[in-house]
């Protein structure tokens, strides 16, 4: 039976925009599991991030209302002292752009020792020194007796990510958030990293969320996924049943926005638009109703929620059961030329 390591119930992130909040995560309730991988997609502008931060207790201005509960104990509820004692220890992160998260002042043997540090009080310089050059060697980056002594800028774009995630599993984290760790690297570099990542996730057992809107890599690395839009979950499903039998028109459309040799067929079956902004978010109803007009009102639920159709696969709204992509001939202006 898969072991629960943090369970979102509700989870609702608002930004404050002039004198109103405006939620960017909504009501998201979703688990991940130990030895699992997670994967979360959606068009830029969905809450990816907003998500991930907020797991973190990265975001200093936003309200958080929901539960946000990690091996049972309430992020949500905790202090930001508290919340700094987990964050780097049992919860990594892997930033998008190392140089983020790496300080350009400091050796990299000093940034990752101190990420040790943080949480390991009484380790000895040697200890630190030891396990620094083991954590190098780990996320394959060679001559690490070299490279540890160096600064950031020194170091390709490549081997910068891999001391990011030599700093963020350097205390053995139980949770790894990713957030489109591979997205600033070059193709070849990026397989190597993911493949970092899996092996990771196996010999520590941990379970990890992988923000990506590359489905190439969903399809690669996840044990299961969720289809973000608009600040809420559509769809969640394991990887096999996502790619085999999507269902909402949205995880339809972005499955057929990956290039394939059928290229012509799947652009015409792509959904024009893009997410709206936090203020224009549409609050009733089915968000997506929108970009998909020539399904009928009726068809879409009145208050749209997630709906297990089958163990394991939810799906929101009614609408996926009418739904089908426009006929060229008939719908063309609903369509990418
Ligand atoms: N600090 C903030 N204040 C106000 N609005 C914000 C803030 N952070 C994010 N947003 C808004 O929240 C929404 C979700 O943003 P988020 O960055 O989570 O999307 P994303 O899916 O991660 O996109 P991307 O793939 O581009 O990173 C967007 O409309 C964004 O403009």
């Amino acid at each position: 039976m898969a072991e629960k390591l943090l369970e979102l119930n509700n989870l609702k992130t608002s930004f404050r925009i002039k004198d109103d909040y405006y939620a960017a995560v909504d009501e998201v309730s979703l688990t991940v599991n130990k030895n699992e991988i997670l994967a979360i997609v959606g068009e830029s502008g969905c809450g990816k991030s907003a998500l991930a931060f907020s797991i973190m207790g990265l975001h200093t201005r936003a309200k958080i209302e929901g539960d946000i509960l990690f091996k049972g104990n309430n992020l949500a509820k905790m202090s930001p002292s508290e919340i700094n004692k987990i964050r780097g220890k049992d919860i990594g992160f892997i930033f998008q752009d190392p140089l983020t998260s790496l300080n350009p002042l400091m050796e990299i043997k000093d940034q990752i020792g101190e990420t040790l540090l943080l949480h390991n009080k009484n380790m000895s310089k040697t200890q630190r020194y030891e396990r620094v050059l083991d954590l190098l060697n780990k996320v394959g980056i060679p001559r690490a007796e070299h490279v540890m002594n160096q600064f950031p800028h020194e170091l390709s774009g490549g081997m910068r990510q891999r001391v990011v995630i030599a700093m963020a599993i350097a205390n053995k984290p139980e949770l790894l958030i990713a957030d489109e760790p591979t997205t600033a690297l070059d193709v070849t570099i990026q397989s190597q990293i993911l493949e970092l990542i899996n092996k990771l996730k196996n010999e520590m057992d941990s379970g990890i969320i992988l923000i990506t809107h590359d489905l190439g890599v969903v399809a690669e690395m996840a044990d299961r996924v969720a289809v973000m839009y608009a600040g809420q979950i559509v769809e969640i499903a394991d990887v096999k049943t996502l790619f085999e039998n999507p269902l909402h028109p949205y995880t339809k459309s972005l499955l057929n926005s990956v290039p394939n040799a059928n290229e012509e067929q799947d652009k015409l079956h792509v959904i024009q638009g893009i997410v709206p902004s936090l203020q224009n978010l549409p609050r009733e109803g089915c968000r997506f109703a929108d970009r998909i007009p020539w399904v009928d009102e009726s068809e879409h639920d009145k208050h749209p929620e997630l709906n297990e159709i089958e163990p394991g696969h939810h799906v929101r709204c009614s609408c996926y059961k009418h739904f089908s992509f426009p006929d060229e001939s008939k719908e063309g202006q609903h369509v990418l030329s």
